[in-house]
Protein backbone atom coordinates (compact mmCIF):
# COMPACT_ATOMS: atom_id res chain seq x y z
CA UNK A 1 0.00 0.00 0.00
CA UNK A 2 2.96 2.32 0.75
CA UNK A 3 4.50 1.44 -2.20
CA UNK A 4 1.43 2.50 -3.95
CA UNK A 5 1.37 5.67 -2.33
CA UNK A 6 4.77 6.15 -3.08
CA UNK A 7 4.58 5.70 -7.23
CA UNK A 8 1.38 7.83 -6.84
CA UNK A 9 3.25 10.77 -5.31
CA UNK A 10 5.69 10.30 -8.12
CA UNK A 11 3.61 10.05 -11.00
CA UNK A 12 2.03 13.57 -9.49
CA UNK A 13 4.94 15.08 -9.31
CA UNK A 14 5.30 14.32 -12.96
CA UNK A 15 1.82 15.38 -13.99
CA UNK A 16 2.55 18.50 -11.87
CA UNK A 17 5.45 19.13 -14.50
CA UNK A 18 3.55 18.87 -17.67
CA UNK A 19 2.12 22.23 -18.33
CA UNK A 20 5.79 23.68 -17.53
CA UNK A 21 7.06 20.86 -19.97
CA UNK A 22 4.51 22.24 -22.58
CA UNK A 23 4.98 26.11 -21.59
CA UNK A 24 8.54 25.52 -21.87
CA UNK A 25 9.09 23.36 -24.79
CA UNK A 26 11.13 24.15 -27.76
CA UNK A 27 12.28 27.39 -25.85
CA UNK A 28 15.51 28.35 -25.47
CA UNK A 29 16.77 29.07 -21.91
CA UNK A 30 19.32 30.54 -20.23
CA UNK A 31 21.40 29.65 -17.05
CA UNK A 32 23.63 31.57 -15.49
CA UNK A 33 25.54 29.70 -12.67
CA UNK A 34 27.84 31.73 -10.48
CA UNK A 35 30.89 30.96 -9.25
CA UNK A 36 29.75 31.24 -5.91
CA UNK A 37 27.17 28.20 -6.15
CA UNK A 38 30.24 26.18 -7.90
CA UNK A 39 32.10 25.51 -4.55
CA UNK A 40 30.91 21.72 -4.14
CA UNK A 41 30.90 19.09 -6.18
CA UNK A 42 27.87 17.39 -5.77
CA UNK A 43 26.43 20.46 -6.38
CA UNK A 44 27.78 21.26 -9.34
CA UNK A 45 27.14 17.25 -10.93
CA UNK A 46 23.06 18.10 -9.80
CA UNK A 47 23.14 21.66 -11.71
CA UNK A 48 24.55 19.83 -14.56
CA UNK A 49 21.95 16.81 -14.22
CA UNK A 50 18.95 19.40 -14.12
CA UNK A 51 20.44 21.04 -17.32
CA UNK A 52 20.37 17.72 -19.02
CA UNK A 53 17.33 16.64 -17.97
CA UNK A 54 15.42 20.03 -19.24
CA UNK A 55 17.58 19.55 -22.80
CA UNK A 56 16.19 16.16 -22.76
CA UNK A 57 12.86 17.80 -22.54
CA UNK A 58 12.99 19.90 -24.92
CA UNK A 59 14.05 22.97 -23.98
CA UNK A 60 16.94 24.68 -25.62
CA UNK A 61 19.34 25.22 -22.69
CA UNK A 62 22.12 27.57 -23.03
CA UNK A 63 24.82 27.50 -19.50
CA UNK A 64 26.77 31.08 -19.10
CA UNK A 65 29.20 30.43 -15.95
CA UNK A 66 31.14 32.78 -13.99
CA UNK A 67 33.90 31.59 -11.64
CA UNK A 68 34.99 34.50 -9.76
CA UNK A 69 35.77 32.67 -6.58
CA UNK A 70 38.01 30.60 -8.36
CA UNK A 71 39.70 33.48 -10.54
CA UNK A 72 40.76 35.21 -6.78
CA UNK A 73 42.10 32.03 -5.37
CA UNK A 74 44.26 31.68 -9.09
CA UNK A 75 45.26 35.11 -8.77
CA UNK A 76 46.13 34.83 -4.79
CA UNK A 77 48.23 31.80 -5.68
CA UNK A 78 50.65 33.97 -7.82
CA UNK A 79 50.83 36.63 -5.39
CA UNK A 80 47.91 39.28 -7.27
CA UNK A 81 45.40 40.96 -5.09
CA UNK A 82 41.90 41.03 -6.43
CA UNK A 83 40.31 43.86 -6.21
CA UNK A 84 36.75 44.64 -6.73
CA UNK A 85 35.03 48.24 -8.37
CA UNK A 86 31.16 48.34 -8.11
CA UNK A 87 30.99 44.75 -8.22
CA UNK A 88 33.25 44.36 -11.06
CA UNK A 89 37.21 43.05 -11.29
CA UNK A 90 39.45 45.20 -11.88
CA UNK A 91 41.33 43.58 -14.23
CA UNK A 92 44.97 44.30 -15.66
CA UNK A 93 47.09 42.51 -17.75
CA UNK A 94 48.46 39.80 -15.25
CA UNK A 95 44.82 39.48 -13.91
CA UNK A 96 43.45 38.87 -17.75
CA UNK A 97 45.68 36.26 -18.41
CA UNK A 98 44.74 34.74 -14.82
CA UNK A 99 41.00 35.21 -15.88
CA UNK A 100 40.92 33.39 -19.22
CA UNK A 101 43.01 30.36 -18.24
CA UNK A 102 40.90 29.52 -14.78
CA UNK A 103 37.30 30.67 -16.86
CA UNK A 104 38.73 28.04 -19.62
CA UNK A 105 39.04 25.34 -17.41
CA UNK A 106 36.30 25.84 -15.81
CA UNK A 107 34.28 25.86 -18.95
CA UNK A 108 35.78 22.20 -20.25
CA UNK A 109 34.96 20.89 -16.44
CA UNK A 110 31.39 21.96 -16.98
CA UNK A 111 31.69 20.55 -20.22
CA UNK A 112 33.05 17.04 -19.44
CA UNK A 113 30.25 16.63 -16.82
CA UNK A 114 27.76 17.41 -19.19
CA UNK A 115 28.87 14.74 -21.68
CA UNK A 116 28.96 12.17 -18.79
CA UNK A 117 25.31 12.53 -18.22
CA UNK A 118 24.80 11.82 -21.91
CA UNK A 119 23.99 15.26 -23.21
CA UNK A 120 25.81 16.92 -26.19
CA UNK A 121 27.94 19.93 -25.11
CA UNK A 122 30.26 22.67 -26.70
CA UNK A 123 32.35 24.72 -24.44
CA UNK A 124 33.44 28.31 -25.74
CA UNK A 125 34.44 31.54 -24.71
CA UNK A 126 32.91 34.61 -26.15
CA UNK A 127 35.70 35.19 -28.24
CA UNK A 128 34.83 31.80 -30.22
CA UNK A 129 32.68 33.16 -33.35
CA UNK A 130 32.90 36.62 -32.34
CA UNK A 131 29.92 35.31 -29.85
CA UNK A 132 30.28 38.61 -27.34
CA UNK A 133 32.19 41.48 -29.06
CA UNK A 134 33.05 44.24 -26.42
CA UNK A 135 34.19 48.02 -26.30
CA UNK A 136 36.21 48.33 -22.92
CA UNK A 137 34.20 49.44 -20.13
CA UNK A 138 34.34 52.72 -18.25
CA UNK A 139 32.34 53.04 -14.75
CA UNK A 140 31.65 56.53 -14.87
CA UNK A 141 34.96 57.73 -15.30
CA UNK A 142 37.03 55.06 -13.79
CA UNK A 143 38.85 52.80 -15.81
CA UNK A 144 39.04 49.06 -14.54
CA UNK A 145 41.09 47.73 -17.36
CA UNK A 146 40.43 45.06 -19.24
CA UNK A 147 36.78 44.85 -18.79
CA UNK A 148 34.56 44.84 -21.41
CA UNK A 149 30.76 46.23 -22.26
CA UNK A 150 29.18 43.90 -24.25
CA UNK A 151 28.01 46.33 -27.71
CA UNK A 152 27.00 42.96 -29.88
CA UNK A 153 25.92 39.04 -29.51
CA UNK A 154 26.55 37.36 -32.46
CA UNK A 155 23.87 34.58 -32.44
CA UNK A 156 25.25 32.27 -35.37
CA UNK A 157 27.03 29.42 -33.58
CA UNK A 158 24.72 29.76 -31.08
CA UNK A 159 21.85 28.80 -32.94
CA UNK A 160 23.71 26.62 -35.30
CA UNK A 161 25.02 24.51 -31.46
CA UNK A 162 21.25 24.30 -30.24
CA UNK A 163 19.62 23.98 -33.72
CA UNK A 164 22.39 20.81 -33.91
CA UNK A 165 21.23 19.35 -30.30
CA UNK A 166 24.18 21.11 -28.55
CA UNK A 167 24.50 22.58 -25.26
CA UNK A 168 26.38 25.71 -25.40
CA UNK A 169 28.49 26.55 -22.29
CA UNK A 170 29.87 29.90 -22.50
CA UNK A 171 32.46 31.77 -20.24
CA UNK A 172 32.45 35.23 -19.87
CA UNK A 173 35.46 36.93 -22.13
CA UNK A 174 34.84 39.09 -25.58
CA UNK A 175 36.80 40.37 -28.13
CA UNK A 176 37.35 44.38 -29.08
CA UNK A 177 37.57 45.90 -32.26
CA UNK A 178 41.29 44.66 -32.06
CA UNK A 179 40.73 41.21 -31.11
CA UNK A 180 42.40 42.11 -27.60
CA UNK A 181 40.19 39.80 -24.86
CA UNK A 182 37.82 41.44 -22.42
CA UNK A 183 36.99 40.21 -18.97
CA UNK A 184 33.20 40.20 -18.79
CA UNK A 185 30.81 39.87 -15.49
CA UNK A 186 29.23 36.78 -16.41
CA UNK A 187 25.82 38.27 -15.45
CA UNK A 188 26.10 41.02 -18.06
CA UNK A 189 27.04 38.23 -20.74
CA UNK A 190 24.13 35.45 -19.46
CA UNK A 191 21.60 38.61 -19.70
CA UNK A 192 23.15 40.24 -23.07
CA UNK A 193 22.50 36.30 -24.28
CA UNK A 194 19.71 35.93 -23.35
CA UNK A 195 18.08 38.99 -24.68
CA UNK A 196 19.73 38.21 -28.29
CA UNK A 197 18.39 34.72 -28.74
CA UNK A 198 15.14 36.34 -27.13
CA UNK A 199 15.03 33.16 -24.23
CA UNK A 200 11.91 32.11 -22.74
CA UNK A 201 13.47 32.21 -19.35
CA UNK A 202 17.10 33.53 -17.57
CA UNK A 203 17.93 32.22 -14.31
CA UNK A 204 21.00 33.05 -12.51
CA UNK A 205 21.94 29.90 -9.94
CA UNK A 206 23.89 32.30 -6.99
CA UNK A 207 25.14 31.62 -2.89
CA UNK A 208 22.16 33.67 -1.36
CA UNK A 209 18.43 32.10 -1.45
CA UNK A 210 17.35 35.07 -3.46
CA UNK A 211 17.59 39.23 -3.12
CA UNK A 212 16.84 40.37 0.46
CA UNK A 213 15.10 43.73 0.89
CA UNK A 214 17.79 44.21 3.67
CA UNK A 215 20.72 42.15 3.36
CA UNK A 216 21.14 41.92 7.08
CA UNK A 217 17.90 40.28 8.18
CA UNK A 218 16.60 36.83 6.23
CA UNK A 219 13.38 37.42 7.04
CA UNK A 220 13.38 40.49 4.05
CA UNK A 221 13.92 37.50 1.25
CA UNK A 222 11.85 38.98 -1.58
CA UNK A 223 9.94 36.58 -3.62
CA UNK A 224 8.41 38.92 -6.98
CA UNK A 225 9.87 41.88 -7.83
CA UNK A 226 8.40 44.10 -10.66
CA UNK A 227 10.90 45.98 -12.07
CA UNK A 228 9.67 49.07 -10.70
CA UNK A 229 10.57 47.85 -7.50
CA UNK A 230 14.04 46.65 -8.23
CA UNK A 231 14.76 49.89 -9.62
CA UNK A 232 13.54 50.99 -6.40
CA UNK A 233 15.99 49.05 -4.57
CA UNK A 234 18.81 49.31 -5.68
CA UNK A 235 18.98 52.77 -5.34
CA UNK A 236 17.87 51.88 -1.96
CA UNK A 237 21.59 51.11 -0.49
CA UNK A 238 21.11 47.82 0.25
CA UNK A 239 22.20 45.94 -2.73
CA UNK A 240 25.85 45.47 -2.53
CA UNK A 241 28.73 42.98 -4.07
CA UNK A 242 27.52 40.88 -7.17
CA UNK A 243 23.96 41.30 -6.70
CA UNK A 244 24.47 45.02 -8.21
CA UNK A 245 25.45 43.36 -11.45
CA UNK A 246 22.52 40.70 -11.09
CA UNK A 247 19.95 43.28 -10.44
CA UNK A 248 20.70 45.75 -13.09
CA UNK A 249 20.61 42.93 -15.34
CA UNK A 250 17.77 41.49 -14.61
CA UNK A 251 16.21 44.60 -15.29
CA UNK A 252 17.52 45.08 -18.38
CA UNK A 253 16.98 41.39 -19.25
CA UNK A 254 13.01 41.86 -18.91
CA UNK A 255 13.40 45.33 -20.81
CA UNK A 256 14.93 43.45 -23.39
CA UNK A 257 11.94 41.07 -23.47
CA UNK A 258 12.93 37.78 -21.94
CA UNK A 259 9.45 36.87 -20.14
CA UNK A 260 11.05 35.35 -16.97
CA UNK A 261 14.12 36.15 -14.49
CA UNK A 262 15.01 34.46 -11.43
CA UNK A 263 17.34 34.77 -9.01
CA UNK A 264 17.73 31.06 -7.58
CA UNK A 265 19.78 29.64 -4.57
CA UNK A 266 22.51 27.07 -6.27
CA UNK A 267 23.32 25.64 -2.95
CA UNK A 268 19.02 24.25 -2.72
CA UNK A 269 19.35 20.44 -4.20
CA UNK A 270 17.80 20.78 -8.15
CA UNK A 271 16.62 24.46 -7.38
CA UNK A 272 16.38 24.40 -11.57
CA UNK A 273 14.22 21.67 -11.37
CA UNK A 274 12.06 22.81 -8.18
CA UNK A 275 11.88 26.25 -10.49
CA UNK A 276 11.21 25.31 -13.73
CA UNK A 277 8.62 21.79 -13.20
CA UNK A 278 6.84 23.02 -10.21
CA UNK A 279 4.65 26.02 -8.41
CA UNK A 280 6.11 26.44 -5.41
CA UNK A 281 8.57 29.70 -5.90
CA UNK A 282 11.76 29.72 -4.65
CA UNK A 283 14.47 32.41 -5.12
CA UNK A 284 12.98 35.92 -6.81
CA UNK A 285 11.47 36.38 -9.57
CA UNK A 286 11.89 39.65 -11.49
CA UNK A 287 8.75 40.41 -13.18
CA UNK A 288 7.49 42.72 -16.30
CA UNK A 289 4.31 43.53 -14.54
CA UNK A 290 1.02 42.43 -12.70
CA UNK A 291 -0.55 40.64 -15.29
CA UNK A 292 3.43 38.53 -15.15
CA UNK A 293 2.00 37.83 -11.68
CA UNK A 294 -1.56 36.73 -12.24
CA UNK A 295 -0.29 34.26 -14.99
CA UNK A 296 2.56 32.51 -13.26
CA UNK A 297 -0.12 31.77 -10.54
CA UNK A 298 -2.28 30.48 -12.50
CA UNK A 299 -0.76 28.40 -14.96
N1 LIG B 1 20.38 42.66 -0.84
C1 LIG B 1 21.06 41.56 -1.13
N2 LIG B 1 20.41 40.37 -1.23
C2 LIG B 1 21.07 39.23 -1.51
N3 LIG B 1 22.43 39.15 -1.69
C3 LIG B 1 23.15 40.30 -1.60
C4 LIG B 1 22.48 41.55 -1.34
N4 LIG B 1 23.44 42.53 -1.32
C5 LIG B 1 24.62 41.91 -1.57
N5 LIG B 1 24.46 40.58 -1.75
C6 LIG B 1 25.56 39.65 -2.02
O1 LIG B 1 25.55 39.26 -3.39
C7 LIG B 1 26.17 37.96 -3.47
C8 LIG B 1 25.83 37.28 -4.81
O2 LIG B 1 26.63 37.81 -5.85
P1 LIG B 1 28.00 37.06 -6.35
O3 LIG B 1 28.85 36.77 -5.15
O4 LIG B 1 28.59 37.88 -7.43
O5 LIG B 1 27.42 35.69 -6.86
P2 LIG B 1 27.66 34.90 -8.23
O6 LIG B 1 29.05 34.33 -8.18
O7 LIG B 1 26.62 33.85 -8.17
O8 LIG B 1 27.46 35.87 -9.37
C9 LIG B 1 25.62 37.25 -2.26
O9 LIG B 1 26.48 36.22 -1.83
C10 LIG B 1 25.50 38.37 -1.22
O10 LIG B 1 26.59 38.35 -0.35
C1 LIG C 1 34.51 41.95 -14.87
C2 LIG C 1 34.29 40.87 -13.88
O1 LIG C 1 34.05 41.13 -12.70
N1 LIG C 1 34.36 39.61 -14.32
C3 LIG C 1 34.18 38.45 -13.49
C4 LIG C 1 34.02 37.25 -14.40
C5 LIG C 1 33.57 36.01 -13.65
C6 LIG C 1 32.23 36.17 -12.98
O2 LIG C 1 31.44 37.07 -13.25
O3 LIG C 1 31.97 35.19 -12.08
P1 LIG C 1 30.75 35.09 -11.04
O4 LIG C 1 29.52 34.96 -11.83
O5 LIG C 1 31.08 33.87 -10.28
O6 LIG C 1 30.74 36.34 -10.17
C7 LIG C 1 35.40 38.24 -12.55
O7 LIG C 1 36.53 38.50 -12.97
O8 LIG C 1 35.19 37.77 -11.44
Amino acid sequence: MEDMENWLAKANVLIEALPYIQRFHGKTIVVKYGGSAMVDHDLKKNVIRDVALLKLVGFRPIIVHGGGKEITKWMKKVDIESEFYKGLRITDKPSMEIVEMVLNKINKGLVSMMEKVGVRAVGISGKDGSVLKVDKKLVGDKDIGYVGEIKEVNTELLNTLLDNDFVPVICPIGSDDGFYSYNINADDAACAIAAAVGAAKLAFLTDVEGVYADPLDKSTLISELSVKEAEELLGSGNIGGGMLPKIHNCVDAIKSGVSRVHILDGRIEHCLLLEFFTNRGIGTAIIGDEEERYYEKNV
